[in-house]
């Protein structure tokens, strides 16, 4: 298979006592090829989340399957996840909160190498090391979160993210929080390690003009649907649906 992710017919509906059962994902199918960076577009609660948390297992699929790197996951669960997520790991919105807040950044990057076998000297070098690659001096291995901006959080957050070389990164609105100047550096740092490493990288953005300028290829989300997709520039300069046309224009 020559794609690093593919998904088939995923569906997820809510069943809720005393509520009337609801679709958040209907029949979604795509796929991405390595080195390539996807967005997933779409106004608030159109679904996007719910597609990256069944993609990630956090969430299990109503029906439909998810293949990385050609291997079927779409129910695996407790310890063989750990392979999985040794090929794709997530960046969220607020990265503060993904840390520890009792750990040092230096012990959040080197958890997950430590998880994965490595010594915990070696893994706090390493961790060093990445910090450094992610643009932080290794000073900041032995801050703690609250310690640091949130540009600053974000970094050691990819850094975290990239420790263990995996080959699918999930960035849910990763950016969204961070100024200009800080945002056009993180992508930098993920174009250099897109090309140093091959990463592909699954985006969910509400930022347009980031998408136009950083991504290959866009989908756009309507209801839990998929009603367009293109190339970025196809996408958000022609688009040929009216919902993607007022989506765009609504955030330009
Ligand atoms: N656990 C749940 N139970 C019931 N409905 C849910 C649950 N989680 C999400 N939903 C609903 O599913 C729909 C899709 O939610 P989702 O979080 O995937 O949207 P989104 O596109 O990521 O939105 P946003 O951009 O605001 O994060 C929403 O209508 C939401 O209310």
């Amino acid at each position: 298979m020559d794609c690093i992710l593919k998904v088939e017919h995923l569906t997820k509906t809510f069943v809720s006592q005393g509520r009337d059962d609801y679709t958040a994902v209907d029949d979604v199918s795509f796929s991405m090829n390595y080195g390539e960076k996807l967005a997933i577009i779409g106004e608030s609660g159109s679904g996007k989340t719910t597609i990256v948390n069944m993609i990630t297992r956090l969430l299990d699929v109503t029906s439909g399957t998810v293949y990385l790197d050609g291997e079927e996951i779409t129910n695996l669960s407790g310890k063989k996840l750990k392979p999985v997520y040794k090929k794709m790991q997530m960046v969220f919105q607020t990265p503060t909160e993904s840390f520890d807040p009792r750990q040092t950044l230096g012990d959040g990057v080197a958890e997950s190498l430590i998880n994965h076998g490595m010594k915990r000297k070696e893994a706090m070098k390493e961790a060093e090391n990445l910090l450094e690659l992610c643009g932080l001096k290794k000073e900041f291995a032995k801050r703690y979160p609250h310690e640091v901006s949130g540009g600053q959080c974000q970094r050691a957050a990819i850094a975290r993210a990239i420790a263990i070389k995996p080959k699918l990164l999930i960035l849910d609105e990763a950016t969204s929080a961070l100024d200009v100047t800080v945002q056009k550096e993180i992508l930098e740092l993920l174009e250099r390690l897109r090309e140093e490493r091959k990463m592909s990288y699954l985006f969910i953005c509400h930022d347009i003009a980031l998408v136009q300028n950083f991504c290959d290829r866009v989908l756009v989300i309507h209801q839990g649907k998929i009603i367009e997709e293109g190339s970025s520039d196809e996408v958000i300069c022609h688009p040929k649906e009216a919902y993607s046309r007022r989506l765009i224009e609504s955030v330009l």
